[in-house]
């Protein structure tokens, strides 16, 4: 294009930097420009980008959408969009995705698989699910259009490659999946063996924590109603190294460290004495032992759920992870030099121990075990020889066995995932998903590096027959003027790589099987019969290496490792030590094969040619199905998030083809259809002539020039659209049947409103009557109300004063009561004081009585002595008398004399008692004076009593009747308020 000057770009400076600019001169050969800071630079077309372009807003969602279409244009789109979290782009049908780093949830979840459910490509936003959608469309299209689809994703490690793969196969499994809610149904099942094998395949490396070392192709099997029926999964070139040989940062396989945490889950880790990481050899090469974010030991129980998932038994999973252990434990077996010549002995008791552990856990013998790896058979023709080996001998036969163990055990759990899920052989179509590891280019490249970029080729031819060889092929069956494009055909490289019976593989695979060749007879060799082959460069400093010129870049690849590592050996004392083990799991996986006899004990089979057989077959599968692709780029090397490093994706977009095919798209004819097809589906755009007689090429032609659209060309049965025609047919082809629509919705909707109009008001009419019915109601319901509320107020009322009455009445109660015990406590002390009067009445009565008595007494007593006396005298003298008379008279005189003593003896004696007895009744009348008065005493409290109550009783009486007044007052004045209240309820 044309730059105006003064025009504001993006140009790229010497140091492939981007920077601001302004046109100062363009003529059509070069361009002129003065950058921001200054500088001058003069630069061509591909070097610029308008400041005002796409980008600005927000970018396209289809580079080939791009008004100006370069290389710093798809970039800027590109970063523009990732700018905004956009990480898909479309170029054509091919699928951008840019790694965000960051988890971007509302990308992912039910909603969004919904969204693209059965929707048109390039109808939504570009989405990874759009083209999950578009290939299961495919499979499930009309019967004679179906055909097994295939994703590739591609991209260097850490570009979202597996992530891709396992957010194709959930939605694969969300369209295809039925609705059971199995815990094992076959859509479970291929979700959770990506987790398995993610814990035994996958590592961290410099690039990626969660580095996938091996490719895999999923095929996902569909029945004839489109739903999951089966699934198989094939894998490609597991590291095997990463086993034995780690380098820090990096790690060893997840599962590894996962068994070594799972002390925290059962007794794995006890059981088989992994105690720590650390004390391991295999995994303390390098000081990174934990994943940032990661538990191993819920990593651990994750495994274990996957592998419940996929069907393994437990009695298998206990044989899986106890040949772990055993690897680990066979890491630690040290030698030292024995005392023979090249012969070698346990090293010390921590290797003894770790060499029973192992032999423990593969069950084998110990000394078996011991033998095997510190010595080798070999066959002559006398006889078989045991050769001793030294140290180092017997250190790479231990990590050869370690390896070999890991990738039988992996392959052994790819055969049984694929088994569990099962295939279904009635399935026609499939969708196969493939992951493989993209183009890489080191500082240091080794075997894996070319078997890797091997595989990109291959892909990448894939790439080019699909998208430009089939294009150009198509043009020329088809007869169109057509000028050819050229793209850059990568045959001769594979051919390089792969012919027989000369190629790099095949001079590999003769020099490993030569006992004398070294990596440097072999890149000799390799150079003499390429000598002049443009894609092969010698290296100038070192023999050993060589250069190839892949599509995506040149690699020297260091030969010293390539012809170790491309024997894939199998030592047959290995095989025969574990087909002996116990375990019916470890000697199955090493189960005895009829081998030939040979005169060594190694059997050499090929890395490499395994590998090509199987790509062979992998691009037989693919070439059978439809493809997508999809492109992974990675834009920071540092794995952040919101990071765009320019040279490295745009790097990553050369690699992946995106930019040719880009240029191809454009230039070309992107779209074609039969003509059949065409007049189908855009008749409609010319009604006035489709039912003439016309052939189906003329009326294609016709309606095309109808719509004034140039530079199409007709073939023999195909009609060739640019870029962008398509739509232009697409849209008008829409706004005709969007007109028709229009007219039927007219009708459909003047019926549907005059049904509707029919049903509104007979509804109205229906909800009048209801509202109608409901406003009586509560009308109704208003009134019950207040009626009630008059009667729950009168009770309220009788309530208040019958509560009112309660307390008057039981205050007149008390003031009776105690007006009573008053008046019943003055009866009382007048009961008590009358008796108390007669009491002392009667004891008065009785003083005087008894004084009377006593005086009496007395003097009836002198009486009676008076007399007694007179009466004596009388008989004294009468007696003296006598006496005189007689002697007999004395004695008479003597008696009574005695009597008399006696008489005056017993006067005396009641004289005394007389004494006492009036003593003691002085005694009781003082004693009845002091109660009398007592008495008087308590008479006059008790009358100064009665004189208290009294004026008690009179202060009661008028707070009594102070209260009453109050009370009947407040009643008075709440009367008049509820009267008011009622009078305003009524209102
Ligand atoms: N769509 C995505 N959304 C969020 N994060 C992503 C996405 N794709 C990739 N990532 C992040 O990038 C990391 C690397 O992705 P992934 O493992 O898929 O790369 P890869 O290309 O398969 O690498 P390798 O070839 O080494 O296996 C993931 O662990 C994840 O954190």
């Amino acid at each position: 294009m044309g730059y105006r000057k003064g025009t504001a770009v993006w140009v790229e400076d010497k140091d492939h930097a981007w920077v601001e600019a302004e046109i100062i001169e363009s003529s059509e050969k070069s361009i002129s420009v003065l950058t921001t800071d200054g500088r001058k630079i003069t630069t061509t077309n591909e070097k610029l980008l308008p400041r005002d372009g796409d980008a600005d807003h927000g970018g396209v969602d289809d580079m080939t959408k791009l008004a100006y279409l370069n290389e710093p244009g798809v970039l800027f789109n590109l970063a523009q969009r990732y700018s905004l979290n956009e990480i898909y782009t479309y170029t054509g049908s091919i699928l951008i995705a840019v790694n965000p780093f960051t988890r971007l949830p509302h990308l992912y979840n039910v909603h969004m698989m919904e969204q693209y459910k059965g929707v048109q490509l390039g109808e939504l936003s570009p989405h990874v699910f759009a083209i999950a959608d578009a290939s299961y469309r495919q499979v499930m299209a009309m019967m004679h259009d179906r055909r097994s689809q295939s994703v590739l994703v591609s991209g260097e490690s850490g570009a979202g490659k597996t992530e891709t793969t396992k957010l194709i196969m959930q939605y694969l499994t969300f369209v295809g999946g039925r609705v059971t809610g199995d815990f094992r149904s076959v859509e479970q099942q291929v979700l959770e063996s990506n987790p398995l094998l993610e814990a035994f395949g996958n590592a961290r490396t410099v690039r990626n924590d969660n580095s996938s070392r091996f490719g895999k192709f999923v095929e996902i099997q569909f029945d004839r109603t489109g739903r999951i029926s089966g699934a198989a999964i094939r894998t490609y070139l597991l590291e095997r190294s990463r086993v034995v040989q780690i380098m820090d940062p990096e790690r060893n396989y997840h599962c590894f460290y996962q068994l070594c945490a799972s002390g925290k889950v059962n007794q794995d880790a006890e059981k088989y004495k992994l105690d720590n990481p650390r004390n391991f050899h295999y995994l303390n090469q390098s000081k990174t032992y934990e994943l940032q974010g990661i538990s191993s030991s819920e990593a651990y129980q994750k495994t274990r759920r996957a592998m419940d998932i996929v069907g393994i038994t437990l009695i298998d999973q206990e044989a899986i992870f106890r040949t772990l252990a055993a690897v680990l434990h066979l890491g630690n077996i040290e030698f030292s030099p024995g005392e023979e010549h090249d012969s070698s002995i346990i090293k010390d008791e921590k290797a003894n121990f770790h060499l029973r552990m192992a032999a423990d856990l593969f069950m084998v013998d110990a000394n078996l075990l011991f033998t095997t790896l510190s010595t080798r058979t070999i066959q002559t023709r006398e006889g078989s020889i045991m050769k001793a080996l030294d140290c180092s001998a017997a250190s790479a036969g231990r990590d050869a066995l370690a390896k070999t163990v890991y990738a039988r055990l992996f392959d052994w759990l790819v055969e049984n995932i694929n088994k569990s899920i099962g295939q279904d052989p009635d399935s026609r179509f499939q969708i196969g998903v493939l992951d493989i590891y993209g183009f890489e280019c080191f500082k240091n490249n080794s075997f894996e590096q070319f078997c890797i970029n091997f595989a990109n080729e291959k892909l990448q031819q894939h790439f080019n027959e699909h998208v430009f060889k089939m294009e150009q092929e198509e043009y020329r069956r088809e007869e169109i003027n057509w000028s050819y494009i050229d793209f850059v055909d990568n045959q001769d490289v594979l051919d390089l790589i792969e012919k027989k019976p000369i190629g790099i593989i095949s001079l590999l695979d003769e020099a490993c099987m030569l006992p004398k060749s070294t990596h440097g007879t072999f890149t000799t060799k390799l150079f003499q019969n390429f000598q002049s082959h443009k894609r092969l460069q010698k290296n100038k400093f070192s023999q050993a290496d060589f250069t190839l010129s892949h599509y995506a870049g040149k690699v020297t690849y260091q030969t010293e490792l390539f012809l170790e590592k491309n024997r894939d050996y199998i030592v047959l004392e290995y095989q025969a030590l574990l087909s002996s083990s116990k375990c019916p799991f470890i000697s199955g996986l090493f189960g005895l094969q009829k081998e030939e006899p040979s005169r060594s004990s190694y059997k050499f089979s090929s890395v490499a040619s395994r590998f090509k057989q199987q790509l062979q077959a992998l691009m037989e599968t693919l070439n059978s199905t439809e493809p997508h692709y999809i492109r992974c780029i990675k834009p920071s090397s540092l794995n952040c998030p919101q990071m765009f490093e320019n040279q490295s994706v745009l790097h990553q977009l050369r690699c992946g083809g995106v930019l040719e095919a880009i240029r191809i798209s454009l230039a070309g004819y992107p779209t074609r259809r039969t003509y059949s097809e065409f007049v189908d589906r855009f008749g409609i755009l010319a009604q006035e002539i489709i039912y003439e007689r016309f052939g189906e090429k003329t009326l294609t032609e016709r309606i095309i020039k109808k719509l004034k659209l140039e530079n199409f060309q007709l073939g023999r049965t195909k009609v060739f659209l640019r870029a962008g025609q398509i739509a232009i047919l697409d849209a008008r082809r829409a706004e005709v049947l969007d007109n028709a629509a229009k007219i039927i919705q007219g009708h459909v909707r003047t019926f549907i409103a005059h049904k509707h109009f029919l049903l509104t008001r007979k509804s109205a009419v229906n909800i009048q009557a209801f509202c109608q019915g409901c406003l009586a109601r509560n009308d109704y319901m208003m009134k019950r109300q207040a009626k009630a509320a008059v009667i729950v107020e009168k009770f309220a009322r009788r309530r208040i004063c019958q509560k009112k009455y309660s307390s008057l009445y039981s205050a007149a109660r008390i003031i009776q009561s105690m007006i009573r015990s008053y008046t019943s406590n003055r009866r009382l002390m007048q009961v008590k004081q009358n008796k108390a009067a007669a009491l002392i009445q009667a004891h008065w009565r009785m003083w005087v009585a008894s004084r009377y008595f006593i005086q009496y007494q007395k003097s009836v007593v002198s009486i009676q002595c008076n007399w007694r006396k007179k009466l004596a005298k009388r008989e004294l003298i009468q007696l003296k008398k006598a006496a005189n008379e007689a002697g007999a008279l004395r004695e008479a005189k003597g008696k009574l004399e005695k009597s008399m003593e006696d008489l005056t003896l017993r006067l005396t004696l009641e004289k005394r008692l007389r004494v006492a007895a009036e003593e003691s009744k002085t005694a009781e009348a003082l004693k009845l004076q002091e109660a009398l008065e007592a008495l008087k005493g308590e008479l006059v409290a008790a009358r100064q009593e009665i004189v208290d109550e009294k004026s008690k009783s009179s202060s009661l009486k008028t707070q009594l009747e102070t209260l009453h007044q109050d009370e009947l007052q407040k009643s008075l004045s709440e009367m008049e308020e509820m009267k008011k209240e009622n009078f305003l309820l009524k209102a």
